[in-house]
């Protein structure tokens, strides 16, 4: 899927060797790649595990910070492999990084916690009108409740900053008036 190479390209860059520094924009862009379900949450795991596993402690550094800016959905998987590493290395001194942004993750971890977006649902036909879905009447999800609808009941999008989803994203009809009808909670 298109969306999930853009996930691909910015890992690879924000974790390649020839960085002196973090690329910030890199890492926002995997950030909310997973947190719009751009890419699946356990694929986004593996490909960021496999960056930390190599034997590089830059590159390590580098996939560990791209959680350091809450790619929530997965991470409270990480911060466990993160303990790991951290108590595996604690006397390497190369591996001090992966203590320090284990410490600042746990920190962060206590002072924002902002909702998850809800798994998506499933079903075969349209939450809000029943129709059918099939090869003319195609499946849709609303990423603020997750449910199932038809193209017609889910042809409007919304930011979600609930969510921290910043980019427009399909809803449905009823989540696009709670989200944006005046005085929205
Ligand atoms: O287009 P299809 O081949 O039917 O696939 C559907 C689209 O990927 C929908 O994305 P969207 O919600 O962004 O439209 C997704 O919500 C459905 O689960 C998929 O079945
Ligand atoms: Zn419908
Ligand atoms: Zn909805």
């Amino acid at each position: 899927m298109f969306r999930s190479s853009v996930f691909d390209r910015c890992l690879e860059k924000a974790t390649s060797q020839l960085l002196l520094e973090p690329d910030w924009d890199s890492m926002l862009q995997i950030v909310d790649a997973i947190r719009q379900n751009d890419v699946q949450p356990k694929i986004a795991l593996a490909a960021i595990k496999k960056k930390i596993a190599v034997d590089n402690p830059h590159v390590s550094l580098y996939a560990l910070q791209v959680l350091e800016i809450r790619a929530d959905p997965v991470k409270g998987k990480i911060l466990e492999l993160i303990q790991t590493w951290s108590h595996a290395f604690r006397n390497e001194p190369s591996y001090k990084a992966v203590e320090d942004t284990f410490h600042l993750l746990k920190m962060e971890d206590a002072m924002f916690v902002s909702e998850k977006a809800p798994e998506w649902k499933d079903g075969e036909t349209c939450t809000r009108c029943r129709v059918q879905f099939g090869m003319m009447q195609r499946k849709h999800h609303c990423r603020n409740c997750g449910e199932v609808f038809c193209g017609r009941c889910s042809s409007k999008n919304s930011i979600i900053p609930k969510f921290g989803i910043e980019r427009e994203v399909r809803v449905c009809d009823s989540c696009f008036d709670k989200l944006n009808k005046p005085g929205a909670k």
